[in-house]
């Protein structure tokens, strides 16, 4: 804690894209509050790396808006986001685990990403599916979590991420449960969806090896 994380690339970044400045946050108003300042491009896939407890999962609560700075700015495209709650935030987040609930089927749990109450168009179902054949989980709608595998349950989360068309996509440690021949299918998926759907996507992982398989800037805290 307390150290700053100058990341600020030099002169190429415009206010477009992502901007942290001067981001100061501490939990429990301890006195060495972390600092953030980042600057990151439209379309640019950032891995956040370092030593556990350095702030990286602090970081994307921040964005995301369930944690709340003590001063700074933090804008997207030149829009204000502190002023905005976390629903209407332009991002939409994957993390390690817990991220479906297993009382629903797989379609189910994508379509909480278009409606949080499930009425669903035919529209909406059509998009479901759109999504389950972009992670190649065609056929398996009317499963339940628990008759997923590990990595099938992370493309369903991933899926309902995508649905939401949220211009960015915060990725926390998403595959590190997965064993390494999964990961690396699941972080070119990643890399491909972050492509086709041009989204700024920042990935935290504690492994530089899956920062440098995948990440345009390695970003260390
Ligand atoms: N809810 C909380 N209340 C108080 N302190 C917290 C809370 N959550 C995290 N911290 C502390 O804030 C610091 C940053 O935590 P954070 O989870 O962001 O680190 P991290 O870099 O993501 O770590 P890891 O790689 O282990 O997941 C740590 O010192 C942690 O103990």
């Amino acid at each position: 804690m307390g150290s700053e994380h100058k990341a600020l690339p030099s002169q190429s970044v415009s206010r477009s894209g992502l901007i942290l400045d001067q981001i100061r946050f501490s939990y429990n108003n301890s006195n060495s509050p972390l600092t953030f300042n980042l600057a990151i491009n439209p379309g640019e896939l950032v891995a956040i790396t370092g030593p556990s407890g350095v702030g990286k999962s602090t970081l994307l609560n921040l964005i995301s808006g369930f944690e709340t700075p003590l001063a700074g700015k933090l804008s997207f495209n030149g829009e204000d986001l502190l002023s905005l709650p976390p629903a209407r935030r332009p991002v939409t987040t994957l993390f390690q685990e817990h991220n479906l609930f297993a009382h629903l089927t797989v379609e189910q749990n994508i379509g909480l990403g278009l409606h949080p109450g499930l009425r669903l168009s035919p529209k909406d179902h059509k998009e479901i599916q759109t999504a389950l054949a972009s992670i190649s989980l065609e056929g398996l709608n009317k499963r339940f979590p628990a008759e997923l595998s590990g990595g099938q349950r992370q493309r369903v989360a991933l899926a309902r991420c995508l649905v939401r068309h949220r211009p960015i996509l915060l990725l926390d440690e998403p595959f590190s449960a997965l064993d390494p021949a999964l990961r690396e299918e699941m972080l070119s998926l990643v890399r491909s969806l972050h492509k086709e759907n041009s989204l700024l996507t920042l990935m935290v992982t504690h492994l530089p090896s899956d920062a440098e398989k995948i990440a345009d800037r390695v970003i260390q805290l």
